[in-house]
């Protein structure tokens, strides 16, 4: 079932509503007392690569979780793909999604096989010996191994990977069932420099890609935005502080507010770095 809230198939601002694939309107997550996040209104299209920005503790991976439908609103509405939450079977909705975190990583067991891992992400489990999988699931599992540079490894174990490696099979195992968004959690948390331009790059190519899926990328560093990341949300305290495209809300004044401290940025190129004054 597909359900718009009853808006009109075109939005007040020209977007075809159809074509969101995120739609909060003044959500807010409480538990018991505390507020994880608050007043969100956020829209994002299918050929967005948003960034997520803000503190330890700011809401980032509540917000992620509710994009990724693995959590319900204390309050407000969220559309998900089109679907509203609380009004659609979420078991069909998430293999529309590729959701990749630290979560999702400290669950894999180690002894699970690399090609095994990706390719079972089209049956929604993890690990191979609950399924048969075809050929063509296969190919398709190499072939992502390829793109992001970890061919070789199809046939090791999880479990001896290097962090960036384990990275690298997340992503991939994320993007096997060809989903129309793409969550990534800190995906440069633990890396070397070198990982992390390693993955900075690929995640990049993906985002420059047309045909890749809307992209949101949770992270505390500047440093780690990819070159093609269009928009920006800049959270601090559950709540946000700017959003919109980043050429317009990555300001000194805006991530000064975000951290809380008073910071200084650099843009070089496509790359941003951030110090304190
Ligand atoms: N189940 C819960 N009960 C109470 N508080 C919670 C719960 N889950 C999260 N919180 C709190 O909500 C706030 C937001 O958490 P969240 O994990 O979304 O932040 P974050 O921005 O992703 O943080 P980090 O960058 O440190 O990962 C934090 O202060 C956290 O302690």
């Amino acid at each position: 079932m597909t359900e718009h809230g009853g808006l009109p198939a075109s939005g007040a601002n020209g977007v075809d509503v159809t074509d969101l694939v995120v739609r909060m309107d003044t959500v807010g997550v409480r538990r018991g007392r505390t507020t994880l996040v608050r007043g969100i209104d956020w829209r994002v299209e299918l050929d967005e690569r948003w960034v997520v920005l803000g503190p330890n503790g700011a809401g980032k991976t509540t917000l992620l979780r509710l994009a990724g439908a693995e959590m319900h609103p204390t309050y407000g509405t969220v559309h998900i793909l089109g679907e509203k939450i609380g009004r659609t079977d979420v078991f069909e909705l998430r293999p529309r999604i590729g959701f990749c975190s630290a979560a999702l990583a400290a669950r894999v067991p180690g002894e699970e096989l690399v090609r095994d891992l990706v390719v079972s992400a089209g049956y929604a489990v993890l690990g191979r010996w609950r399924e048969d999988y075809d050929q063509q699931d296969t190919r398709r599992a190499d072939e992502l191994l390829k793109a992001m540079g970890i061919a070789q490894l199809g046939d090791r174990t999880f479990g001896t990977l290097s962090e960036g490696e384990r990275k690298r099979t997340l992503i991939a195992r994320a993007l096997m069932t060809d989903p129309e968004m793409l969550l990534l959690d800190e995906p440069a948390a633990g890396l070397d420099l070198g990982g992390r331009e390693d993955l900075v790059a690929r995640l990049s190519e993906l985002a420059m890609d047309p045909d890749a899926p809307a992209m949101v990328l949770v992270t505390h560093h500047v440093e780690e935005i990819p070159p093609g990341f269009t928009h920006a949300l800049l959270l601090r305290e559950g709540g946000v502080v700017a959003q919109g495209l980043l050429d317009d809300v990555l300001t000194e004044d805006n991530l000064s507010a975000a951290f809380g401290q008073n910071l200084t940025l650099q843009r070089n190129g496509d790359r941003f770095f951030a110090w304190r004054k």
